[in-house]
């Protein structure tokens, strides 16, 4: 089974991710995990921490001479920040003087639920961990994923559809997603100039004004055959798998699949999908002309992009901050600030990607089996075969 975790705090020496269950021979390139570490520290928004990271991959186990050889993946990623905390947060006992805590919880962090429950006086050990930094790891491990996925013609892609009231205000077609991860600039990742232009001014207005701003990503998978996943059980369909994916990224609040959100005051007339034989170049000769279930029927794939939504809610660290209570003398103060992001939607939408790319990357290794990258793209190539003549 296709298996990953990560390890790893905010301001610790680095993270790791651990990517086990991948067959052998898969071709894996240093510049292509770093290309989307990259990818995840751009957007405007971004706070300072992200003038600081310069985040690389360093492979430590399961890849020689640029190809997967079956055991566990390991890789690290320094946290540049780690040597202005060595003092701070160093491994051994420390310092008490020089323990800096976060004494006044921020509403929306994991700092109070967080110290309540693993008993520390304050919450700075808890935002070490909640903390998104962690999110750096997931897209490493995802970028293995993606490379796998690759080899069976299966990309994976993001772009930016809302960024607080400033709304994409058109389809996206999955040749203007793809060619979004080539640009050298991010902005707000979003395919129209125009309306970047307006996710841009929602930003702006926050950065005046001490506020934050939450908004949504989508995810597309393209070129995925119809029936990955399955509706036998639970825990196996792929919508399930794909939302608690991306549900479990920091700030995510709401997954939505296909039209999912509109579905639910429409008639059904209007949200299914029509299907025809018209014969076209695809997995089969069965087609759609709208994809509004988002490429999933019954948790299985169905040959359309599966499209995956995350609805992010506003960064919770405030510059004017809201009211909170002092750990400390339990009197009123306001929650606590030192720096923080205001706007996470592209940055986001890239870890949702990697998180995507895991979860159909051991359905798809479940599915085609495979200790070798040889035999999995056999029994893949077969399965194409057997659905074509259908
Ligand atoms: C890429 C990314 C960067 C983030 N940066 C910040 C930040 O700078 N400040 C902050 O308060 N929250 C930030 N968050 C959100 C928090 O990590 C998150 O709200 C917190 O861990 C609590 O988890 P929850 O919102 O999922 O409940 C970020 C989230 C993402 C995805
Ligand atoms: C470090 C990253 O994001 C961090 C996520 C984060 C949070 O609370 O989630 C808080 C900020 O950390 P700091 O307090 O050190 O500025 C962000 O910069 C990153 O994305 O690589």
């Amino acid at each position: 089974m296709l298996r990953f975790s990560t390890a790893g705090e905010s301001h610790g020496e680095s993270l790791i991710a651990l990517v086990s269950g991948m067959p052998a021979g898969v071709p894996i390139e240093q510049e292509f995990i770093d290309r989307e570490l990259w990818r995840r520290q751009q957007g405007y928004g971004r706070g300072g921490r992200m003038r600081i990271e310069r985040d690389k991959a360093h492979i430590l186990s399961g890849i020689r001479h640029g190809k997967t050889i079956g055991s566990p993946i390991a890789m690290s990623l320094a946290n540049n920040d780690w040597k202005n905390w060595t003092e701070i947060l160093p491994v051994e006992t420390g310092d008490p003087e020089k323990h800096k805590a976060v004494a006044s919880p921020r509403p929306g962090h994991a700092d109070l639920a967080g110290a309540l429950k693993y008993d520390f006086p304050d919450a700075r050990y808890i935002l070490e961990r909640a903390s998104a930094r962690e999110s750096a790891a997931r897209v490493a491990a995802g970028a293995i994923a993606k490379q796998l996925l690759r080899s069976i013609g299966v990309e994976v892609a993001s772009h930016v559809i809302r960024v607080g009231k400033a709304e994409l205000d058109r389809p996206a077609t999955w040749e203007e997603i793809a060619a979004l991860q080539a640009k050298e600039i991010v902005l707000l990742n979003c395919v129209d100039e125009a309306s970047e232009a307006r996710m841009k001014a929602e930003v702006d207005a926050v950065l005046r004004t001490g506020d934050t701003i939450g908004g949504v990503f989508e995810v597309v998978i393209h070129g995925l055959p119809p029936g990955v996943g399955t509706h036998v059980n639970w825990d196996e369909r792929m919508d399930g798998l794909l939302a608690q994916a991306v549900m479990s990224l920091q700030a995510v609040k709401a997954v939505e699949i296909g039209r999912g959100v509109t579905a639910a005051e429409s008639l059904g007339s209007t949200v299914h999908d029509a299907i025809a034989y018209e014969g076209t170049d695809g997995f089969t000769k069965f087609s759609r002309e709208q994809n509004n279930a988002g490429g999933l029927e019954g948790g299985i794939s169905n040959g359309e992009d599966v499209v995956v939504r995350g609805y992010l809610k506003p960064i919770s660290t405030l510059r004017r901050p809201l009211g909170s209570v002092s750990f400390e003398t339990r009197e009123p103060v306001k929650a606590a600030y030192e720096r923080s992001d205001v706007c996470v939607v592209p940055a986001a939408g890239v870890a949702a990607e990697a998180m995507v790319a895991l979860a159909v990357a051991r359905l798809v290794v479940e599915k085609f089996g495979g200790d070798s990258l040889r035999e999995m793209q056999r029994n893949f190539n077969g399965y194409c075969e057997q659905i074509r003549a259908y």
